[in-house]
């Protein structure tokens, strides 16, 4: 997808809130954007999304698009399943497989109890992961992300930060914005930030090594990652996190980070080339191989159908 001098405000005479954006968004990447308040954070990501369309400019080579929006409108009269059930085939998903994939989706963020439960008697929580099922569950190209994890309990962030890299990893594209510096540190392929209604390149790198160097990344729990690579080979360099690394069982080896990057850390292993497979994810200590834990690789997200 291609961004052209894109501009986009408000009304005939509104300031311009983003003027002459060029951007090319590659495939397979994870973008992060940023900036101040009312900067046109969300201005760019529905540009992105194709749900709002440019003042000037053009944009080209739109990919299958998925958004999940600042603000999810929960009042529809629908349950939760229902509403999936409708988002799916407006994605494109037929017969069985729209209701099959938002139950397999609610399951995995713990919401699978809700599922018949009205939109307007969930809390808020609860519709933030209905919001964020609606856009995982047919496989965008390009899935927009605008402050998704807002709202999210601890292990429903974990499980979008390891959807977001299975998408990745199966040749999506991410675009998100979040106000939490550590989200996905040094996971970003591309950091912009939205100034004077224009983009300007942040380092993706000096950007993670930023967050990693934030106290929250560097004390507190640790995690233990198990992983395979091709056989002979040395973790790729530059892993997320700085992870320890020695020898597991099995000609596998272990990469250990603080809870922090253990996801970012998952994903630069599903991504590298060739893709190192997981074997299990565990608390630093506690025999991660044997742990009984599901070991969060790319074939866990649910599998696709042919629309
Ligand atoms: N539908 C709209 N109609 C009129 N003005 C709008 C509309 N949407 C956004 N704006 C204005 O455009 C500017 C950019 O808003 P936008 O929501 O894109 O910023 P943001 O960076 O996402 O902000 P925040 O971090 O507060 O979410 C703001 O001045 C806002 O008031």
């Amino acid at each position: 997808m291609k961004l052209h001098k894109v501009g986009r405000r408000y009304g005939l005479r509104g300031p311009w809130v983003l003027r002459d954006v060029d951007l090319e968004v590659p495939r397979a990447s994870l973008l992060r954007i940023e900036g101040t308040n009312g900067s046109g954070k969300s201005t760019l990501l529905r540009l992105f999304a194709g749900i709002d369309a440019p003042s000037t400019g053009r944009v080209t080579g739109r990919p299958r698009a998925a958004y999940v929006p600042e603000r999810f409108p929960a009042a529809l009269p629908f349950t939760a399943l229902e509403y999936l059930g409708h988002l799916g085939r407006v994605h494109g998903l037929r017969g069985a497989a729209p209701a099959r994939r938002a139950t397999e989706w609610l399951e995995r963020f713990g919401a699978a109890g809700h599922a018949r439960t009205p939109l307007a008697e969930l809390s808020k929580g609860t519709s933030q992961k209905v919001a964020v099922v609606q856009a995982l569950l047919a496989e965008p190209e390009l899935l927009v992300l605008d402050e998704a994890w807002t709202g999210l309990d601890g292990t429903a962030r974990g499980t979008l930060d390891r959807a977001v890299a299975e998408r990745v990893a199966a040749g999506g594209t991410v675009v998100f914005v979040d106000h939490d510096p550590a989200r996905l540190a040094g996971a970003a392929d591309a950091c912009y930030r939205v100034v004077d209604a224009g983009l300007r390149p942040q380092d993706a790198h000096s950007y993670a090594a930023r967050a990693t160097r934030e106290p929250s990344a560097t004390s507190g729990p640790r995690v233990t990652v198990v992983a395979e690579g091709p056989p002979g080979a040395a973790p790729p360099p530059g892993l997320p996190g700085a992870p320890v690394t020695g020898p597991g069982p099995d000609g596998t080896t272990r990469l250990t980070v603080p809870a922090t990057h253990s996801d970012t850390l998952l994903r630069a292993l599903l991504t590298a080339r060739p893709p190192w497979h997981i074997h299990a994810v565990a608390p630093e200590g506690t025999h991660p191989a044997h742990s009984g834990h599901p070991a969060p690789t790319a074939q866990t997200a649910p599998r696709p159908d042919t629309p």
